[in-house]
């Protein structure tokens, strides 16, 4: 749902309803001059959706142009404007007071029937101006829509609020009277512009209104009768007229690559601003609208180009997907109402979200710091007892050593810390203490070695110094330490002999 603030500023509802515009085609019966001319009908209406080409195709073209078409609705030509009206624009164009904001178009070359069916349908329009000469384009950075929508407002633009349908019928009067008329070689009266009429509804439905009723819908209706889409050269315009055909032309020109950009589905670049028309529409094609485009067609031979062409437009266009949301207006009051609403929500789903994984979380934690925390106290108790029995057994080295001739001796300082005894080891050779970090480890590793088996295989001083890959394994100790491994079996082979020696 949007919401409107009382600045007239809107939020858009991200999510919309995504429908395709809906196409139908409108099939006029031949004209006085067309029957008079003696041009024949080529074009039948065979059901309420399928129009047929009735002349044979040659070879060629039938690999070019098929022979039916199928759209949401055809009318043939007996078909009259209220039934065009009801089902082809009428459910569309009252979206409108459900806040949904919808535009009606008619498209079709000059003389095939635009006019007289936008005109039953069109009711009543907005967009009116005193003055005369071409509205000026420009794009509005005030306006909320423009984020969204790129929308851009017209130059000397006058909204008129309706007070009833004579009013209305006043300011249509206005507005046809400022409609650029003139002729060409087709018609005798053509409309030399695009017409757009434009009307704004504020309307209210329950479900929409909270308690201080400050909510309204408001959305806009577009009613547009396009300019015919002959070609210039059909026109046997000249002068003003012809530089008028070119503008025309190129406006229809940017309307039909549009749709067919649109058509195709990928998101790429859409030239809306290669034309006023198509500047101005934007929103109504493959934007917050539904739309309906009713394809006005002559079935004269003589236009069947032109047909073609109209049913070409047709087809790609109701592959265009628009996604209309629903606009709510809000005062001021009832805006700040809702948004402290739902700040409120917000916090209370951030406190019960926060609260539940945070407390699990840390509670995890503390049980994973508890159980490391008695591992290491296991560790430290072991690394206290090998301590302790290391202690004795550097002790007994130490008695021994005493007793021996200093003979190839040499004193290691075994710890920088001080509590840490002076180490003799006899074999000058294996000596590589002066990192002295090394030597809790080193007595670990020489207690281990003293086990029975141990000792059975190095029963002499002389195995024991081939011990050249003694592996160890040492509690909690990174035994794989380039620091530690090439000291390893000199510790090994001193405290080891010391044992032999002592046993
Ligand atoms: N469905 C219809 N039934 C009867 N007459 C029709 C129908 N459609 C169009 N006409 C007649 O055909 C003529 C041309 O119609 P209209 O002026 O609406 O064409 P148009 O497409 O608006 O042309 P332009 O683009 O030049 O303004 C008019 O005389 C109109 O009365």
């Amino acid at each position: 749902m949007g919401v409107v603030d009382g600045r007239g500023e809107e939020m858009q509802d991200p999510v919309g309803c995504k429908e395709r515009i809906f196409v139908s085609v409108r099939l006029r019966p031949l004209t006085d001059n067309e029957i008079a001319r003696h041009d024949v009908c080529d074009w039948e209406c065979i059901s309420d959706n399928t129009i047929i080409y009735r002349n044979s195709l040659s070879v060629s073209e039938k690999s070019i142009y098929p022979t039916a078409y199928t759209f949401d609705r055809v009318f043939s030509s007996d078909c009259p404007n209220r039934q065009v009206y009801e089902e082809g624009a009428k459910e569309i164009a009252l979206s409108v007071v459900r806040g949904i904001n919808s535009s009606i178009f008619a498209y079709g070359q000059t003389g095939s029937g635009k006019t007289y069916t936008m005109t039953a349908i069109t009711y009543r329009g907005d967009i009116l101006s005193a003055e005369s000469g071409s509205l000026r384009l420009l794009d509005d950075p005030e306006n909320y829509f423009a984020r969204e929508e790129r929308m851009s407002r017209l130059e000397r633009l006058t909204e008129e609020t309706l007070r009833d349908s004579n009013h209305f019928k006043e300011l249509l009067s206005i507005c046809e009277a400022q409609t650029q008329i003139g002729e060409n070689s087709l018609t005798e009266t053509s409309i030399r512009s695009h017409q757009t009429l434009k009307v704004t509804v504020e309307s209210s439905a329950l479900e929409f209104l909270d308690n201080d009723k400050s909510s309204t819908l408001v959305a806009s209706v577009n009613f547009v009768d396009l300019a015919g889409t002959e070609g210039v050269s059909q026109t046997s315009s000249a002068g003003a007229r012809l530089k008028e055909g070119c503008h025309i032309n190129r406006s229809l020109l940017t309307l039909g690559t549009v749709i067919r950009k649109l058509s195709t589905g990928r998101n790429g670049h859409i030239p809306y601003r290669d034309s006023k028309l198509t500047w101005i529409l934007q929103y109504s094609l493959g934007g917050n609208a539904r739309t309906a485009i009713i394809c006005t067609m002559s079935p004269a031979r003589t236009h069947v180009e032109q047909s073609r062409n109209t049913l070409l437009f047709a087809s790609c266009a109701k592959e265009v997907t628009t996604k209309a949301q629903v606009n709510v207006v809000m005062s001021d009051k009832a805006l700040v109402k809702q948004l402290q609403r739902e700040l409120a929500k917000l916090e209370n789903e951030l406190r019960s979200a926060g609260m539940a994984p945070t407390s699990s979380i840390s509670d995890a934690l503390l049980r994973e710091k508890d159980l490391e925390i008695e591992k290491l106290r296991k560790e430290v108790a072991i690394l206290t007892q090998q301590r302790d029995l290391a202690w004795s057994v550097v002790e007994g080295l130490r008695q021994a050593a005493d007793n021996e001739s200093p003979r190839d001796e040499k004193t290691v300082k075994a710890g920088s810390d001080s509590q840490y005894p002076k180490l003799r080891v006899r074999d000058r050779d294996s000596m590589d203490f002066e990192n002295s970090t090394i030597v809790r480890p080193i007595l670990t590793v020489g207690v281990r070695c003293c086990s029975p088996s141990d000792r059975q295989s190095f029963s002499s001083e002389d195995n024991f110094l081939q011990l050249p890959d003694f592996k160890l394994t040492i509690p909690h100790a990174s035994v794989s330490s380039p620091q530690l491994s090439p000291r390893i079996p000199v510790s090994v082979r001193t405290t080891l002999v010391q044992e032999e020696d002592r046993d």
